[in-house]
């Protein structure tokens, strides 16, 4: 990989997404906009036939601004036979799923710094037998990375990246939650959530707080067990090694700090937040910042975003996609991968 060039404007590879979903969409207004531009080189891994069908079905629909198909590059891929837009089909999970591989395979032969991932709809990956729960799991096989997490970042409209929400669990029934905690997972969670927020966002002491599982905490163990079994002794541990972390925080008043800081008043937040499961976090991470919240897989030894949101394919085609989160996850990927790419050189002197 060129370092330098990669410090000064990092190659990014945008994988489009399923075709019959929202990426082309947003991939096309983000990639309109100047400051995205200057920040980085994008290169889209997907179909040029599909880009320039939706831009010129958008076109048609006085949509702008939207970035011409010939003004940025494209590793151009199958389109596949027609694809019906909002449908779950499995020939359009096979192309979302090659737009990934050949994204990956960029950033392997050094030809990107990061991969930004428009998104997949996963019923379609599991009707074409691709049956990985998400493209975090296909990042982290690909990278050879046993430890990684689905962390979620979010960045006022003015100012820096400030809510950092890391879910301990991710896609796994409800029921199936409190059986896949362990103080093991745990620890593997928090020491990703701590070298990230040092790493990638530059925190030298970061506070963390982690949510509680049960209503309340638990309730001294009159509402549920894991915290005064093992949760709550796992924190003091960590507490003990030197870390600045606190709970378990009974998970409904856990966010009221956060809020109130997103919303611009004083508040003691956290600088980050580990979330026991996929809606324990997300509820309040899409509630407060639907927007401008960006999905990163950490502990992977590339970079990785993603926006918050999916296919979308109830608004498909009309125009109406909000492009502002894959805005974030393209600034967020050349972010981390300057920063990346300084610290390398910074350990090679
Ligand atoms: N980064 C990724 O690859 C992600 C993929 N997904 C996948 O997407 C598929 C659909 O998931 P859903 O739960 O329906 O969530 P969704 O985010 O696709 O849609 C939920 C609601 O939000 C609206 N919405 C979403 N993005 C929007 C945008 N950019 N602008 C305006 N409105 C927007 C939709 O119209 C819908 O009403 C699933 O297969 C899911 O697993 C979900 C989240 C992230
Ligand atoms: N809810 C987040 C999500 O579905 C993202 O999944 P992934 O495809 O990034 O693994």
């Amino acid at each position: 990989m060129n370092a330098a060039l990669h410090r000064q404007i990092p190659s990014l590879a945008i994988s489009l997404g399923d075709p019959a979903g929202i990426g082309p969409e947003v991939v096309l207004k983000a990639l309109a906009l100047a400051p995205v531009r200057e920040r980085c080189r994008p290169i889209v891994h997907g179909s040029r036939k599909l880009i320039e069908g939706t831009y010129w079905q958008l076109r048609e629909r006085s949509v702008a601004p939207l970035a011409a198909p010939d003004s940025f590059e494209i590793v151009d891929l199958p389109a596949g036979g027609p694809v019906a837009a909002g449908i779950v089909a499995a020939g359009a999970g096979d192309l979302s799923f090659a737009y990934l591989q050949s994204a990956i395979e960029a950033v392997q032969a050094g030809q990107a710094a990061g991969i930004v991932t428009a998104p997949i709809h996963k019923s379609a990956w599991h009707l074409a037998g691709h049956r990985y729960p998400g493209q975090t799991e296909v990042l982290a096989h690909a990278f050879g990375s046993e430890r990684y997490g689905m962390l979620f970042a979010a960045r006022p409209a003015t100012g820096s990246w400030a809510l950092r929400v890391l879910l301990a669990t991710t896609h796994i029934p409800l029921a199936q939650v409190s059986a896949s905690l362990s103080p093991q997972l745990l620890r593997d969670k928090l020491q990703l959530l701590f070298d990230s927020l040092k790493r990638d966002f530059g925190l030298d002491e970061p506070l963390v707080a982690v949510a509680g599982l049960n209503p309340h905490a638990g309730e001294n163990g009159q509402i549920g067990s894991e915290e005064r079994e093992w949760l709550t002794a796992l924190i003091a541990e960590w507490q003990q090694r030197g870390y600045r972390i606190k709970g378990p925080v009974p998970p409904d008043t856990l966010w009221i700090d956060a809020a109130r800081a997103w919303a611009g008043e004083p508040a003691a937040a956290c600088d980050g937040y580990l979330a026991l499961y996929h809606d324990q976090g997300l509820i309040p991470v899409k509630m407060l910042a639907f927007d401008q919240a960006v999905n990163t897989t950490i502990g992977l030894p590339i970079v990785r975003t993603s926006p918050d949101h999916g296919t979308a394919f109830d608004i498909v085609g009309q125009g109406v996609a909000r492009h502002q989160s894959m805005v974030a996850a393209i600034e967020l990927a050349a972010e981390l991968a300057g920063r990346r790419a300084s610290l390398s050189v910074a350990h090679a002197r």
